[in-house]
């Protein structure tokens, strides 16, 4: 098969990204989830700030019995030492008093009969040094890195930076896709009339670019050259996508209108089955656009095919490494690579019986796409998950 090889066109599509980063914006940490850091995240303080107590019960100091001393506020370090022979109730996470030895459990202690201001341990074992105590920077230490640049933020990284310290983070911008919906047989609503074809692209793809972290706004043009032309020229996203037209069928609507435009095609055609047709453009701007082909399964495969490299390259990350499974019955296919939908049965990866270009039924029950491997010393298929 013609075209330039799967691998090669999601290395472009990297290298595409990566020529023009996006942005860093600073965002408070309660809105982070899901963004991309645009910096590493470092510590502001050490974690513990102070030795705390790991339990509730007592902070003791020396052997007991411990005379009573009150009560450790929580929140506050305690300004006076505790004396050896005395102990002070302390809860989980307040600041021990200087002078403690360890803390002794409340299942632990009890005051001695008819002593209520004397505590007495109950427990065989003895009490000692740092006995649940955490100690300060036992988990982070000031300006230690947390979370590395480019890392997605997910609520535990939330969590993480909050509790070092961070009000607001710098992620990167959102990257910011006009999606270009083509085809004047596509009806936007409604049961289609023969011969017509319902749009599936408006209600899906913006959501799909949504969960690879793009925000798309869309736009339906007709099946001429000016509008696609007005499209790219006055458009500024971070990448135009485009559906249909990038094969024969509209008399290679697409291509006229990049290069009417301006623009240079940079790649069109890819040995992969299927979204063999797709093609990589630049406007006159040097806005990129990819253009995925009409028929929904093909659109599918090269979206999830060369959107996320692209968007790594553009978050200064190296391209995301695909997981592997092997000992599967697929065949090699050369140069051409066979992306099929799959489910997980009993921890197999099962192939879809709905493969075809057009068919939407595989997909909607799939895990993700099968990558045929090359043969040439490529035996396992790849993964391509889908975000969800
Ligand atoms: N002469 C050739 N014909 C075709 C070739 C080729 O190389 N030479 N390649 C075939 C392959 S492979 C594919 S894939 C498709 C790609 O076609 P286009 O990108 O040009 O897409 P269209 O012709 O516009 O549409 C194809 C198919 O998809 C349907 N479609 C389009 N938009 C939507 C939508 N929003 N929702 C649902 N379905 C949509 C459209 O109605 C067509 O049925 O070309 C082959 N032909
Ligand atoms: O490449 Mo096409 O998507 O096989 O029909």
């Amino acid at each position: 098969m013609s075209g330039t090889g799967w691998d090669e066109a999601r290395a472009i599509a990297w290298r595409a990204g990566a020529a023009r980063p996006l942005g860093v914006e600073t965002i408070p940490v309660e809105r982070g989830d899901g963004r991309r850091l645009g910096a590493a995240v470092h510590a502001l303080v050490d974690l513990p700030t102070v030795d705390v107590s790991a339990m509730d019960g007592w902070a003791v100091a020396g052997s007991g019995p411990w005379r009573l001393d009150g009560a450790v506020a929580m929140g506050v370090p305690p300004a006076q030492r505790l004396r050896a022979g005395t102990a002070r109730v302390i809860t989980t996470g307040a600041a021990v008093p200087l002078g403690t030895l360890g803390i002794l459990r409340a299942e632990h202690g009890a005051p001695l009969p008819g002593e209520p201001e004397v505590l007495r341990a109950i427990a065989t074992e003895a009490i000692d040094e740092g006995r649940d105590i955490r100690r300060r920077g036992e988990e982070l230490r000031f300006g230690e890195p947390l979370i590395r640049a480019g890392a997605r933020l997910t609520p535990p990284r939330l969590a993480l930076a909050a509790a070092a310290g961070h009000d607001t983070l710098g992620v990167l911008a959102t990257p910011r896709v006009d999606l270009i919906v083509t085809g004047d047989e596509v009806v936007a609503a409604g049961v289609p009339a023969p011969g017509a074809v319902r749009d599936a692209f408006t209600p899906s793809l913006p959501p799909l670019l949504g969960r690879l972290g793009a925000a798309a706004t869309t736009r339906r043009i007709p099946d001429r050259l000016d509008p696609f032309i007005d499209a790219f020229a006055t458009g500024r996203p971070d990448v135009f996508v485009t559906t249909g037209g990038t094969a024969g069928g509209h008399g290679d609507l697409l291509r006229r209108a990049i290069v009417a435009e301006g623009g240079t095609v940079e790649l069109a055609g890819v040995a992969m089955r299927p979204g063999h047709p797709v093609l990589f453009a630049r406007t006159s701007a040097g806005i990129p656009v990819l253009g995925l082909p009409g028929n929904p399964l093909a659109a599918f495969a090269c979206l999830l095919s060369f959107l996320p490299p692209w968007l790594d390259g553009a978050s200064g990350r190296p391209m995301a490494e695909l997981d592997r499974v092997a000992a599967l019955d697929i065949p090699s296919t050369g140069h051409e690579r066979r992306l099929t939908p799959f489910e997980w049965r009993d921890g197999v990866p099962e192939p879809s019986r709905w493969r075809g270009s057009a068919m939407l039924r595989g997909l909607a029950d799939a895990d993700g796409f099968l990558v045929s491997p090359s043969g040439d010393g490529e035996r396992a298929a790849r993964m391509l998950r889908l975000p969800w």
